[in-house]
């Protein structure tokens, strides 16, 4: 398993070029699977998630030629097989995306049940009861989600209980191809949501309000061909953003979206940096050690979970307490005991950290748990006085791409030991 030595200490200054979004370019490369004619994505991040989904494509008999310079191009004419096998699943939950297009496309589904995982129980309730308004009869058994449904879903009326991203995506595709009109209410508002329907409609899908909390899709009988790119990703940008905040640096991130990052802007301002937007750039600077910030979680347009443990690791160096609660995900702060393995100094009250800020954090071993767990420990890793050893960095080469490339184009002292 490969690690990063990381010395700290170096400010991070220049400039970054932030990749496409995983969570726009995992459900927009498995929407895929609803259409019939060839497919170009561009601006899709090289990540161990893009070669998870790429190799699920290939299992259910979709021919696509391979990421190439963050391109694409899917044929899903050649789809074969409706099954999305456990081997593959277990290693990415974004796989339950297949459900909803590959029942709507043919009919039949077969999905592993993602399971648990380190971040919360992250069930599918919600993409099972929502399939099923439209029409399809679903068993769980042996592992698997299995939907069939005689002719086409039926448009439905779904009210979903808890806002769910994957959920709202899922059911949406599956609605794109549906025999009349459905409504989702209680939608996911996140900005990948808005990029999965405008995908779906550059193929002749007909989705409106995505964005908002209700959704309205008329189902088309096909999709067709096209091209489309991928968003920036915002928490690739939060990452960049915070470190340069922690290292007391000056950088810029180039071909993002500030218009997707505003709750996070907000933290940055309150933690004492100075930010700077252009129309697709954002700069960061600061001088001071940071300000301690409190933050609540919760479905966008307000804090994102997927920024919460990179803040955790800022409030850890702040001048003073702060606080964080986590709402959306049961079980992730797995990151906290590992920032004291560092010298943090942080109190878990149920679902809240509190932090007292200490002057600094010193370099140590830890190990990544979860994805954003260890973008945390990278940055208090840049910060920190000597040498940390990060373990388990597969966790990070699931969303952030040529991390340690970036971060060492802007001056950062980190190493990939290979094993
Ligand atoms: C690939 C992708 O886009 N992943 C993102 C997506 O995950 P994901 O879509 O899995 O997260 P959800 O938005 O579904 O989860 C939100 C909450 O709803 C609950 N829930 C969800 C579905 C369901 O059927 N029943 C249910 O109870 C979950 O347990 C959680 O407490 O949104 C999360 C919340 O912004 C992000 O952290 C993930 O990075
Ligand atoms: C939790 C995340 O991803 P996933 O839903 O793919 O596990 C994340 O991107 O922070």
């Amino acid at each position: 398993m490969d690690k990063f030595v990381i010395n700290g200490g170096q400010k991070l200054h220049g400039e970054v070029t932030i990749s496409g979004a995983k969570n726009a370019a995992l459900p927009i490369l498995l929407a895929s699977v609803a259409g019939s004619e060839p497919i170009t994505i561009t601006n899709v991040p090289q990540l161990q998630d893009v070669s998870t989904s790429l190799k699920l494509l290939q299992t259910l008999g979709i021919e696509h030629s391979g990421l190439t310079n963050g391109e694409v191009t899917i044929s899903p004419a050649s789809l074969s097989c409706t099954t999305a096998p456990y081997e593959l699943v277990k290693t990415m939950r974004a796989s339950i995306l297949a459900l909803g297009p590959l029942l709507a496309r043919t009919g039949k589904a077969e999905v592993s049940l993602p399971g648990g995982c380190a971040i919360g129980a992250r069930p599918v309730n919600l993409h099972i009861e929502g399939l099923r308004l439209m029409g399809a009869t679903i068993a769980v058994e042996n592992g698997y989600i299995k939907a069939h449904v005689d002719g086409r879903l039926q448009g439905a009326h779904i009210l979903m209980d808890t806002v769910s991203v994957t959920g709202t995506e899922n059911l949406m595709t599956a609605a794109a191809l549906a025999d009349g009109r459905s409504i989702i209410e209680n939608a996911a508002r996140e900005p990948e949501v808005i990029d999965l329907a405008n995908f779906l409609n550059t193929l002749g899908a007909d989705i409106r309000g995505a964005g908002s909390d209700t959704i309205e899709i008329y189902g088309v009988e096909k999709l067709k061909g096209g091209g489309y790119a991928v968003m920036p990703d915002r928490i690739e940008t939060g990452t960049f953003l915070v470190a340069g905040l922690a290292t007391k640096g000056d950088i810029t991130c180039l071909n993002t979206d500030p218009k997707c990052l505003d709750a996070v802007l907000k933290k940055l301002c309150e933690a004492g940096a100075k930010i700077d937007v252009g129309e697709d750039w954002i700069r960061v600077r600061a001088s001071q050690r940071p300000k301690p910030v409190t933050i609540i979680t919760a479905p966008h347009p307000a804090f994102p979970t997927d920024m919460q443990a990179q803040f955790c690791a800022l409030n850890c160096l702040a001048e003073g307490s702060g606080w964080i609660r986590e709402t959306i995900f049961e079980n992730r702060f797995m990151h906290i005991p590992e920032l004291r393995r560092m010298g943090a100094q942080v109190e878990l009250e149920g679902n809240t950290a509190i932090t007292s800020g200490v002057e600094k954090l010193t370099g140590a071993e830890v190990m990544c748990t979860d994805l954003r767990a260890s973008a945390s420990l990278v940055i208090a890793a840049l910060v920190a006085e000597g040498q940390s050893l990060i373990e388990r960095i597969y966790h990070i080469d699931r969303g952030y791409e040529s991390i340690e490339s970036k971060l060492t184009a802007l001056g950062a002292d980190i190493t990939r030991v290979r094993s």
